[in-house]
């Protein structure tokens, strides 16, 4: 499968972003272990998971809101703790998480610049903020004829491009994007994976969390499988297709051996995983659904 687009800018050498031998335990649950992880500029890096796998941990140690317990954390070279959300922000590490923190209820323009709002005097300058969420949206590609409207009549593809967007503005450098495509239909996952790809063009670096290695493989340079806290696949784009990464995710040799179990029990019904197609990982959620 090809990528989107391949008119990224040259990633850089250097790592925007380095997790070494990172750790988290809350209490005796380790629910990260010896992670090491490298973000580019310019490049998607996509961490898969399953559930309990620790990509909401990891997330959380990258937004600052949880202190990693062991390893390292560096951003440009030089070694970080966050200690808050702010911190992370003030070093341009973006979160788009999957709620969004969007306020449904208020128009485009005013989520655009939620918390951040410009002001003239002791009154807010609403014409400016039209005029630059206008601009930036349109700038990236998101055509949105009435920014007056509320953010909840948009489809979730739409809101998931305005939080990237409004996160880019604001000087990310590294967007950390929360399962984006999760809840999402095809069509409006595709609006999304082509914004991941603006991004990765405009010389973020992205990180994007996900359960569907499809979806990855679309976009990513980069894939890293957690699993149980541990990295068991780091990989780069050239150096797996999507079948490996597939089978990879799906655990390959532990869907083997449960289909040869089941094949014990009713022989002729099951068949061996590496028949099935996409390495017998059942059609997610988000491709089911009719992306309207
Ligand atoms: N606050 C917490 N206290 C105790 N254990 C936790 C806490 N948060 C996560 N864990 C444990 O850490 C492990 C990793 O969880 P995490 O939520 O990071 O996984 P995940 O990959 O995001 O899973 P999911 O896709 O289901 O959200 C799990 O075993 C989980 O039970």
């Amino acid at each position: 499968m090809a990528a989107l687009e391949d008119t990224r800018v040259e990633s850089s050498d250097r790592p925007v972003l380095e997790l070494v031998d990172c750790g988290k335990s809350y209490g005796n649950v380790h629910a990260l272990r010896g992670v090491n992880l490298s973000v580019r500029q310019g490049e998607v890096t996509c961490v898969l998971g399953d559930n309990g796998a620790g990509k909401s941990t990891l997330i959380k140690i990258v937004a600052g809101l949880h202190e990693h317990s062991e390893g390292t954390m560096r951003v440009n070279g030089e070694e970080r703790s966050f200690g808050s959300p702010r911190a992370a922000q003030a070093l341009g590490i973006a979160t788009v998480y999957q709620d969004l923190a969007l306020a449904p209820l208020m128009a485009v323009w005013r989520n655009f610049f939620l918390g951040n709002e410009v002001r003239r005097g002791p009154f807010l300058d609403i014409d400016e903020m039209k005029r630059v969420a206008g601009e930036e949206l349109t700038k990236m590609g998101i055509i949105i004829p009435d920014l007056d409207r509320p953010v909840g009549s948009l489809s979730g593809g739409q809101r998931q491009c305005i939080a990237i967007a409004r996160a880019i503005y604001f000087g990310a450098k590294v967007v950390i994007l929360d399962e984006p495509t999760a809840a999402l239909g095809v069509k409006q996952s595709g609006v999304v994976l082509k914004y991941i790809v603006k991004a990765r063009d405009a010389g973020l670096g992205v990180i994007f969390i996900t359960h569907n290695p499809h979806h990855a493989y679309l976009v990513g340079n980069h894939f890293v499988i957690l699993k149980l806290g541990r990295v068991v696949l780091d990989a780069h784009r050239d150096e797996l297709d999507l079948d490996r990464l597939t089978a990879e995710m799906a655990g390959g040799q532990e869907l083997d051996e449960l289909s040869h179990e089941l094949r014990g029990s009713d022989p002729g019904k099951v068949a061996p995983a590496h028949e099935v197609e996409h390495g017998g990982v059942p059609a997610p959620e988000a491709d089911r659904a009719d992306g309207a």
